[in-house]
């Protein structure tokens, strides 16, 4: 099969779909692979090397599109990347696609078979294409939130693990899932007070025992939430209903109970973000103010670590795109019902209930559409 890899668009995005060591692994399994000249250098990979390991460079995203019949990327397609996609090509990347009904118009659009890497499920309830760059948001969130929390950028002036004779920064995590987990075990190891908050019982047991008091847990009301937020000097947003818009947990009206200068991080904002006033920032420009309150919206975190997260992704995508390339899209989801769980977009249907629910759009089931 002829892959393809285009250099990444979205601002300030440095992760690549594809390392020499993916490409590696597809030549020897006996399949084509396009790279687009540089896509890789943002990583640290450059074009040299993914020639060692049996690409071919193109000059442009144009030709890469035309050329491929599996495209492999990072994030969603832009706007420009959309109109390049064509009916039957094969997409392998993140879509996030309920919070973003323009995007998801242009690829029904298309024509395309777009497989969605947040997704894609395992067989133990995860996201196994998530999980990598959930991990790394994760430990980010806190690094840049106690950024945010300096005075010069506009929050209260704590330090995280305070110092002899003052008290730590308290710091809120709602959801207790990947990212949460990590984020509270680097803002625990940082010497904050932390909480994590979540809906599901066993996870907090689970949280419990492996972390038993390096961090706190409590079931997220939104009695608790609202008490615990107005406490707070950060919290970090870190929910996920998969595939649907993150359900809004803090509303704008709650701002004004807390601390002037607490932070926001919301991580979940990809999914549309679980604060009301969340709205998505970049690299560039990465903080808000709304009511006193900063607030750091960054739906494409693991592109500031784009080495580890390039890495990182590409040890988890590797699986899929293999079976993708191998078998052709149709009988690799039709082997595996994870990879199937991937599939939200199919020849101008929409094949994913949480999306089609979140949009207002009608959804083929993704065993009809493989049949189709
Ligand atoms: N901004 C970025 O760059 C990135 C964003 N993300 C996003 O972060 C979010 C979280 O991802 P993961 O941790 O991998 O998901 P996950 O599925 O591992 O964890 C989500 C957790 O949220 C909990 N939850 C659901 N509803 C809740 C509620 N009302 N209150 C409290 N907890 C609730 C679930 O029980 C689960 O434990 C997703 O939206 C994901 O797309 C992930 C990576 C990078
Ligand atoms: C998960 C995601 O959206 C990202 O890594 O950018
Ligand atoms: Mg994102």
């Amino acid at each position: 099969m002829k892959i393809g890899c285009p250099k990444e668009i979205k601002p300030q995005e440095f992760r690549v779909g594809m390392t020499p060591n993916a490409v590696h692994e597809a030549v020897a399994h006996g399949h084509e692979v396009f790279i687009e000249t540089g896509a890789g250098a943002g990583s640290g990979f450059e074009d040299d090397a993914y020639v060692a390991a049996g690409a071919r460079i193109l000059d442009t995203a144009e030709e890469i599109f035309a050329t491929a019949e599996l495209i492999v990327k990072v994030k969603e397609p832009q706007a420009v990347e959309r109109k390049m996609l064509r009916e039957g090509q094969v997409l392998f990347t993140y879509l996030h696609l309920a919070p973003d009904p323009e995007q998801t118009r242009d690829l029904l659009a298309s024509g395309c078979t777009a497989i969605a890497y947040e997704t894609v499920t395992d067989d133990r309830g995860g996201l196994p294409l998530l999980a990598p760059m959930s991990e790394v948001a994760g430990k980010l969130a806190p690094q840049v939130g106690s950024w945010t929390l300096q005075k010069a950028n506009g929050g209260r002036g704590v330090l995280m693990g305070g110092v002899p004779g003052v008290l730590p920064a308290k710091v809120v995590v709602i959801g207790g899932g990947v990212v949460g987990t990590h984020a509270a075990l680097v803002a625990s190891g940082m010497g904050a007070d932390v909480t994590v908050l979540d809906r599901s019982l066993p996870r907090m047991r689970y949280l419990d025992d492996a972390f038993g008091g390096r961090f706190k847990t409590a079931y997220s009301s939104p009695g608790t939430t609202a008490d615990l937020i107005a406490t707070a000097d950060m919290a970090i947003g870190a929910v996920l209903i998969p595939g649907a818009a993150a359900p809004k947990l803090v509303t704008r009206d709650q701002l004004s109970t807390m601390k002037a200068g607490a932070v926001l991080v919301d991580v979940a904002i990809d999914q549309g973000g679980c604060f009301e006033t969340s709205k998505p920032t970049t690299h560039h420009d990465p903080i808000y103010e709304v009511d006193g309150i900063m607030h750091y919206c960054v739906a494409n975190m693991p592109g500031a670590v784009p080495r580890t997260s390039t890495i990182a992704l590409g040890n988890a995508t590797m699986p899929f795109l293999l079976a993708l390339a191998d078998k052709g899209w149709k009988q690799a989801c039709a082997d595996d019902p994870n990879l199937l769980n991937g599939l939200n977009v199919h020849a101008g249907k929409l094949t994913n209930y949480a999306v089609g629910k979140a949009l207002g759009i009608d959804v083929v089931s993704p065993q009809v559409a493989i049949k189709g």
